[in-house]
């Protein structure tokens, strides 16, 4: 049984937890095993889910600052390590532009063998924002934006970036794309992220 030695440690745990949580719903979106393996897994599933539920929070993490001195979210569902739900997309900034490599899932499913819409959304919508916030301008999204060019495949590395195209007042705007690797654009992306009259002061430059 690990120790619990310092919040991080707590942290990482948590993150591997996350990790493993998605790892089983991979593997529950494609099993083929028989249906009383399928019955004693949900059932061992329900006791691991009471024991979990022993101490809860009413919301997922916050936003915090990291060792590194980096802003994060783990809770996030995007980007969030402690969240399954999340890819978690890595997100890095080269200059102005967001970049994030991403490989879907078979978990991810819309169209048969493609990925679903929304999940390609989800993760234009957090890079947008997130070259937003970057560029000085974070914001709720108000208008997304999506053209579909051609179907995105899951098992296949692909690359997603957005940069900051403008702003004014407390509106700005961001572009961005999943593309293959050799650029060919899958789906491009427009924002408009209104940053919200409660969030003025508390963000460097606003
Ligand atoms: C708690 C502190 C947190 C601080 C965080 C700091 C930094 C964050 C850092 C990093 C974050 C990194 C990345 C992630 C960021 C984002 C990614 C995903 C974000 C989301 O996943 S977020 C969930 C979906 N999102 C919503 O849940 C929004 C719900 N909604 C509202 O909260 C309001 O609706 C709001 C705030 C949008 C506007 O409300 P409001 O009262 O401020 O607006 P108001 O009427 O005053 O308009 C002012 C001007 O914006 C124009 N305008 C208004 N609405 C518009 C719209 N929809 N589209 C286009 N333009 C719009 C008007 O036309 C006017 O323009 P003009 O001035 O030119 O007339």
């Amino acid at each position: 049984m690990t120790m619990e030695l310092t919040p991080e440690s707590r942290l990482a745990a948590h993150c591997e937890l996350a990790q493993q949580t998605r790892d089983l719903m991979d593997a529950v979106a494609l099993t083929e095993v028989k249906e009383d393996e399928l019955l004693a897994v949900t059932a061992e599933l329900a006791a691991l889910t009471e024991r979990l539920r022993a101490a809860s929070r009413a919301t997922p993490l916050p936003f915090d600052i990291s060792p590194d001195g980096n802003l994060r979210h783990l809770g996030n569902a995007v980007i969030g390590g402690a969240n399954p739900m999340a890819l978690p997309l890595v997100v890095e900034m080269d200059g102005l532009t967001a970049r994030a490599e991403v490989t879907f899932r078979p978990l991810h499913e819309g169209p048969p063998n493609g990925v679903h819409g929304g999940i390609s959304a989800m993760v234009l919508d957090h890079l947008l924002g997130q070259a937003a916030a970057a560029a000085g301008f974070p914001g709720m999204t108000g208008t997304l934006t999506l053209r579909y060019l051609r179907p995105v495949p899951y098992g296949t590395p692909l690359v997603a970036t957005a940069e900051h195209t403008r702003a004014e007042g407390r509106k700005s705007w961001a572009d961005g794309r999943i593309a293959l690797p050799d650029g060919t654009p899958l789906v491009e992306a427009s924002g408009v992220f209104v940053m919200p009259t409660a969030w003025l002061g508390r963000h460097p430059g606003t």
